[in-house]
C-alpha cells in the first residue's frame, strides 16, 4: 500500500479524501448507475446458469462486483482493459500477504510488479481526464477527485488510492452474497418471506410496466433486515486496529499511549447478552430496529466508517433479488431456532 493511500493516512488529507469518496458513493447518481449495470451483469450471469452444473457463487459475485466497482471508481467499462485490470489485481493481492522477499519471481515481486502495472494503466485514464472538460456531475471516483481544488490530490495519491479503494471493496461483498445465500439455505422461513417479498415487488413493477430503480430495493424491509442479519452473523471483517495517540482509560483499564488495540466485532455481533441466541439466523430480530448502535459495527465506525456501506447494501439487495425471483432456491434444512 502507498504512503498516501486512504488506509494510510491521518488527519485532515484522511478526512477530506474520505468525505470526498464517501458523498460520492452514496449519491442518487452514482446508486442509479450500478442499479442499471448491477442488473445487467447479474441477468447476463444467472442466465448462464443451467440445471445440474455446479455454481461457484462467490466467485460469480466476483466478477459482477469488480466490474461494477472499476467502473464506479475510474470509469472503465467490461472489454480488453478491465480483463487485464482484474488478472494484475488478483497477482498484486496474492503478494499482500506474503514472505517479505523482493526477488525477481517471489510472489511479493510479481505483486509489486502487477501494482505498477496497475497504476500505468489508471494513470493514462487520469492524463485524459484531464485533458477533457471536468465532468459534473462527476461519473466516478477518479472525477471527484480531479474536480476538488486541494492541489494535495495529485495524480499518484489518486492512482494508488483507486487500488487501494479495490481491496476493501472486491472481496467483502461477494462474501456477505454467499453466506446470505448460505444462511438461506439453513432457514427455509426467512427464505420464503425473502421470496414473497421479492416477487411482490417485481409482479407490482411489471404491472406498471417500470423497470426497479435503487429506491426500489432498498424499500424492500425484509431484505434489508436479512442483509443486517447476515453482516452480524458473518464478520466479514472481523475487527479493526486503533492506535492510542495519547494515554486512555476505558472501564478502569488503561492503553498506554502507543499502543494497539484490535476491537473484534465478532466478540459483540455473537454476545447472547446483547443478540438473543446469538448464533440463530434470524433477520426478524432487526424488525424496526436502528442498525447505528454501538453493537452493530460491521462497517466500523467514526471518522473511518466504511465510507462504501450504502453500496455494498445495494449490490446485497439487487443479488438477492435476482437470485430469489429468477429462481427455485430448495432449502436444505430445518432450522432450530426459536423465533418467537
Ligand atoms: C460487506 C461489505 C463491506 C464491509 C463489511 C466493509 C467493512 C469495512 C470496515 C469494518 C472498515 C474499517 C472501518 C474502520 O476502521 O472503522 C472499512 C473501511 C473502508 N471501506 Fe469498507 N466494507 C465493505 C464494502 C466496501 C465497499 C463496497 C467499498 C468501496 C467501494 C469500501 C471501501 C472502504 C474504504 C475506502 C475504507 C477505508 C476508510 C478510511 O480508512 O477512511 N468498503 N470497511
Amino acid at each position: 500500500m502507498g504512503k498516501s493511500s486512504i488506509l494510510m493516512i491521518n488527519g485532515s488529507l484522511q478526512k477530506r479524501v474520505h468525505g470526498l469518496i464517501g458523498a460520492f458513493l452514496k449519491s442518487g447518481h452514482l446508486k442509479s448507475q450500478v442499479t442499471k449495470d448491477m442488473q445487467r451483469y447479474v441477468q447476463e450471469t444467472m442466465s448462464n446458469w443451467k440445471d445440474g452444473h455446479l455454481i461457484h457463487l462467490q466467485d460469480e459475485a466476483k466478477l459482477i462486483v469488480f466490474q461494477i466497482l472499476v467502473k464506479g471508481l475510474i470509469g472503465l467499462e467490461p472489454g480488453e482493459e478491465m480483463q487485464i485490470l482484474k488478472q494484475q489485481f488478483q497477482e498484486f493481492i496474492a503478494g499482500l500477504m506474503s514472505l517479505p522477499v523482493k526477488l525477481p519471481g517471489s510472489r511479493l515481486y510479481r505483486s509489486l510488479q502487477a501494482k505498477k502495472k496497475m497504476v500505468m494503466l489508471i494513470q493514462r485514464t487520469i492524463q485524459e481526464k484531464r485533458m477533457s472538460e471536468p465532468r459534473c456531475p462527476p461519473r466516478d471516483v477518479v472525477d471527484v477527485l480531479l474536480n476538488d481544488s486541494n492541489d494535495q490530490l495529485t495524480d499518484d495519491l489518486i492512482s494508488d488510492n483507486m487500488i487501494d479503494l479495490m481491496i476493501p471493496a472486491e472481496d467483502s461483498v461477494p462474501v456477505l452474497l454467499t453466506l446470505a445465500a448460505k444462511y438461506l439455505s439453513d432457514c427455509p422461513l426467512a427464505l420464503q418471506q425473502l421470496e414473497e417479498e421479492n416477487m411482490q415487488l417485481k409482479k407490482s413493477k411489471s404491472l406498471l410496466g417500470e423497470t426497479l430503480q435503487w429506491t426500489d430495493y432498498m424499500s424492500l424491509s425484509f431484505t434489508q433486515d436479512v442483509i443486517t442479519e447476515t453482516l452480524r452473523m458473518g464478520n466479514i471483517i472481523s475487527g479493526i486496529m486503533r492506535k492510542a495517540m495519547k494515554d486512555v482509560e476505558i472501564k478502569g483499564h488503561l492503553i498506554p499511549k502507543g499502543w494497539c488495540v484490535f476491537a473484534y466485532f465478532r466478540s459483540v455481533h455473537l454476545d447472547d447478552d446483547l443478540y438473543e441466541e446469538a448464533y440463530c439466523f434470524n433477520p426478524w430480530r432487526w424488525k424496526g430496529k436502528d442498525t447505528g448502535t454501538c453493537g452493530f459495527t460491521p462497517f466500523g465506525g467514526g471518522r473511518r466508517l466504511c465510507p462504501g456501506l450504502d453500496l455494498a447494501r445495494l449490490e446485497a439487495s439487487i443479488f438477492l433479488h435476482h437470485l430469489v425471483t429468477g429462481f427455485t432456491y430448495v432449502s436444505a434444512a430445518i432450522n432450530t431456532c426459536n423465533f418467537s
